[in-house]
């Protein structure tokens, strides 16, 4: 039997123009070796991840997701939680289209975005789990997170709304920090902070240099604390992200990997943000599942240090291996086993 494949197209995102390029579109796909045919989306609030669940339940093999940030995130919410996960493409037509800067997908040529299926290349991507929701790429929390709720659309990326900001002095007294509690593999922060954030990619609100040294396959998040920071200091740190990552050793940010964070408000209410939208109120528990989902990518753009590409079962292998030999009594560690 042929391949199977769907497009979920947003017919209302971004530019709108993915109407216009789908006879070409469902041609490359058709090119590919797929038996595809398209299904737009409504303006119900789920409409793309139901869709999503459908086709996948029906043995789908490939799932196009085609629109912006959202829509790829409702399609990882319709399979993410299945045995049978078809492999995903997206066709980016969205403001910020973080995900296809992250995996080096066109971003102003739809035609061009399905055509990377050619190359045959793809990446088992890690997901995040956030209590019973899924997402791509951003979590994050704090008072700094929720400012975006009442920016225009087009400002509602991470750190988008800075220039936002910058304009809307009188938003500046609600910059206070809250209390939280965070616990990350190997460590907890408890006291003020500004902001925490859990990235997937290197791509953040458009920016790459917020998290320098994502990796897309290693099963860990890169966490952000922003302690207690004033707009002045907010300001200052963001120099230094645009300077070449240099906010990672900043004083007043902890930067770690870890694949598990459980975060939790003391005394306020913490709002979680979920790859730009509200994603529900902490307490909430932030899991990575590792390699989870297979997305066509073009590989040959991507650094070599953002994917591992190993098996799970070799990655596995080999955190047994590392664990055994830090249980080593100190001599053997050295190579000395007498
Ligand atoms: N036919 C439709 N009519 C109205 N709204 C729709 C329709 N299809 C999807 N939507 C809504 O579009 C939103 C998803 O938008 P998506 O992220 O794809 O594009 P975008 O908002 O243009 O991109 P970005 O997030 O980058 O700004 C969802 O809220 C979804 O409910």
């Amino acid at each position: 039997m042929r391949k199977r494949a769907r497009v979920i197209y947003n017919p209302t995102s971004g530019r709108e123009a993915l109407k216009d390029d789908m006879i070409d579109i469902l041609a490359v796909y058709e090119k590919a070796g797929y038996e595809t045919s398209a299904y737009a989306t409504t303006p119900e609030p789920n409409s793309a991840r139901d869709e999503a669940y459908r086709v996948a339940k029906e043995g789908f093999d490939l799932i196009i997701a085609a629109g912006g940030d959202g829509t790829i995130n409702q399609v990882v919410n319709g399979i993410a939680g299945l045995r049978h996960r078809p492999k995903m493409a997206i066709i980016p037509a969205g403001t910020t289209n973080d995900y296809a800067r992250a995996l080096r997908i066109p971003r102003e040529d739809p035609v061009g975005a399905a055509k990377i299926v050619l190359k045959d290349q793809s990446i088992h991507m890690d997901i995040g789990k956030a209590n019973d929701q899924y997402f791509i790429n951003i979590a994050a929390g704090g008072l700094l997170t929720e400012l975006t709720y009442d920016v225009p659309s087009q400002m509602k990326s991470l750190f988008g709304y800075l220039a936002y900001l910058v304009k809307g002095a009188e938003l500046m007294p609600q910059i206070k920090p809250i209390q939280m509690d965070i616990k990350y593999d190997g460590g907890e922060f408890h006291g003020e902070a500004s902001m925490f954030l859990l990235a997937l990619t290197n791509s953040v609100g458009g920016f790459e240099q917020i998290v320098p040294d994502a990796s897309l396959d290693d099963g860990k998040f890169t966490m952000i604390i922003v302690k207690s920071a004033n707009m002045f200091e907010m300001m200052r740190l963001m120099t230094l992200v645009l300077n070449g990552g240099k906010h990672i050793n900043d004083p007043k940010v902890i930067y770690r990997k870890t694949s598990k964070v459980v975060a939790k408000p003391v005394d306020n209410r913490m709002m979680i943000n979920l790859d730009g939208e509200y994603g529900g109120d902490a307490p909430m528990t932030f899991k990575n599942l590792a390699r989870h989902i297979e997305m066509v990518a073009n590989l040959d753009e991507i650094p070599d240090d953002a994917v591992l590409g190993l098996p799970a079962d070799v990655q596995k292998a080999e955190e047994k291996f590392i664990k055994a030999v830090e249980k080593l009594p100190e001599d053997e560690k050295n190579g000395k086993t007498e």
